[in-house]
């Protein structure tokens, strides 16, 4: 459930950021709510325009507050688990094929404690599907419970950068996350290989530079 929060009134550069622990520290701090959130890809061969290959199918979603996030949530660890929680969460968010297709331990990735706006633990994960499985993802997920509600839509990240040396990638990174799942994206594109570090690098310059 969506709690409002007190927006910032310091600039960017003012605000703590959030830091790197490891699951083992993050579950041992005391007074901190867990949020876990989860990066779907799957491989593909299809090409834009015949052309330019799409490599991934990466799944993030547009949230009710016009944010770009991943699926997701809070998770009340007095009466779960980071995992079964999150796939309650994927449920509500995706359909039900999150009772069978689960997010697992192995599957974890990442956790970052925040201080501000309230003290949170973000823990990310990323699950490989099958192009098949992710299909059916996001057909299922126009009839789920969130849909229209928290869920405005799935959205597919595009791993590419276009001739223009703007859209694609550097143009999707200019949008507006929520918290700090654009470090979660590019953190999950770096470390399972879905791009190079020099793809990486471009995009994110090529995003805060060039503007069409
Ligand atoms: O994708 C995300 N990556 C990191 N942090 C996120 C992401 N989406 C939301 N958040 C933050 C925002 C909130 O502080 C918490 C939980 O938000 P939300 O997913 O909206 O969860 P509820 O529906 O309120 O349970 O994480």
């Amino acid at each position: 459930m969506a709690q409002y929060v007190q927006p910032y009134r310091s600039s960017p550069e003012d605000r703590p950021r959030p830091r790197n622990v490891s699951r083992e520290e993050a579950m041992k701090l005391d007074g901190y709510r867990h949020a876990c959130h989860v990066m779907l890809y799957a491989p593909t061969s299809a090409k834009l325009f015949d052309r330019v290959p799409i490599r991934y199918i990466v799944l993030m979603m547009m949230r009710f507050d016009g944010r770009l996030g991943f699926p997701g949530g809070f998770v009340d660890l007095r009466d779960t688990s980071l995992e079964d929680g999150l796939n309650r969460e994927l449920v509500e968010e995706l359909g039900p094929s999150f009772n069978t297709l689960k997010v697992t331990e192995q599957d974890f990735r990442s956790s970052q404690v925040r201080e501000m706006p309230q003290k949170a633990i973000t823990h990310f994960y990323a699950k490989e599907l099958k192009v098949e499985q992710m299909e059916a993802i996001e057909k299922e997920a126009a009839l789920a419970k969130d849909h229209g509600l928290e869920v405005m839509g799935l959205v597919r990240v595009p791993l590419y950068t276009l001739r223009d040396g703007f859209g694609g990638l550097p143009a999707f990174l200019s949008n507006n996350f929520i918290g700090n799942s654009k470090s979660q994206l590019l953190y999950g594109l770096r470390s399972l290989r879905l791009l190079r570090e020099d793809q990486i690098q471009d995009a994110i310059w090529c995003s805060q530079n060039i503007q069409y």
